[in-house]
């Protein structure tokens, strides 16, 4: 099954890509970790979805600049990655937020967001207006001089969501932002997500139906290293059994069976590394 055969029609897009890869191909010493991958990020939310080991933390190490493709070309903010120069300037534009992040755990929640301004070069004079701008953002200028190591498991995951916008970046990258959280923080989390999306062009990698569904505009499904569909939420959930001639809803259950029709299409590709966590399956309940 060609990968153009399963995505969604192009051209219909108004918006220019803010990153892009071309025919990415990243191997582990034997493990092809993404085969030949070709995807754009456009302004909005645009949700990898793809079961345990499919590739989306090493597609997110692509846009981040962390990682170059053995294979294949990364475009970020209209130009090629290449040179050191360039990679300095593109990261800071870029934020990150990792599925686990380091920390002092002495920092206060201002330092820590400081010195990833720092990092990202935001400079000296601005710094202090960003990082309060960056707490407010995320409901945290309250605890701003508590320690990075007596925070909760929500205020660690918006110390980082702090840390990775305090650049005001182009591009957010967001690898598994709700894990952990509790029901309610993962709701609240959400309209945070949708309204940085309203900023900048966030990329959410995830296993949850539902938080797609609420966040998201668009879909990658990356299936085993490769990108199995692309389009929007609604293209997604039509995929899904048809209801009798009713208008595709884009709800968490729909997405979810969108998503399982892809995987069925591509046979076991998908299940190969498939387990408990992966989209369709229990990701109803994580509402
Ligand atoms: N540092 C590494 N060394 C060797 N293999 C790796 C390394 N990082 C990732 N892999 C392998 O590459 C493949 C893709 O991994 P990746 O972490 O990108 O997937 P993922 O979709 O983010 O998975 P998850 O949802 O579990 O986080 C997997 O087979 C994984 O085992």
């Amino acid at each position: 099954m060609s990968v153009e055969s399963d995505t969604a029609a192009a051209g219909t897009e108004p918006a220019a890509a803010v990153a892009a890869v071309e025919g990415a191909t990243v191997r582990y010493k034997t493990v092809v970790a993404l085969d030949g991958v070709s995807a754009e990020f456009r302004p909005g939310t645009t949700a990898l979805l793809g079961p345990n080991g499919a590739g989306k933390t090493t597609l997110l190490s692509l846009l981040s600049t962390a990682r170059r493709p053995h294979e294949g070309t990364v475009s970020l903010l209209g130009e090629p990655v290449g040179g050191r120069a360039r990679v300095r300037a593109v990261r800071a534009r870029v934020g990150v937020l990792p599925q686990s992040f380091g920390y002092y755990p002495r920092f206060t929640v201002r330092e820590f967001v400081e010195y990833a301004a720092w990092l990202r070069k935001v400079p000296r004079a601005r710094r202090a207006d960003r990082t309060r701008e960056a707490l407010r953002l995320v409901e945290l200028e309250k605890h701003a001089d508590r320690r990075m190591g007596e925070l909760s498991g929500g205020m660690l995951r918006r110390a980082g969501i702090a840390q990775a916008v305090v650049n005001e970046p182009a591009l957010l990258l967001l690898d598994e932002p709700t894990v952990g959280l509790d029901p309610a923080q993962r709701v609240g989390f959400r309209a945070l997500i949708k309204d940085l999306g309203e900023r900048s062009a966030v990329v959410m990698s995830t296993h949850l139906a539902e938080d797609v569904a609420h966040v998201c505009d668009r879909v990658h499904v990356l299936l085993d290293g490769r990108v199995r569909f692309t389009g929007s939420l609604t293209d997604l959930c039509a995929r899904g059994p048809a209801r009798s001639g009713k208008p595709v809803e884009v709800t968490g259950p729909a997405v979810e069976s969108g998503y399982l029709a892809v995987v069925e299409r591509h046979g076991d590709q998908g299940g190969r590394t498939g387990q408990g966590g992966h989209a369709g399956r229990g990701s109803g309940a994580a509402s």
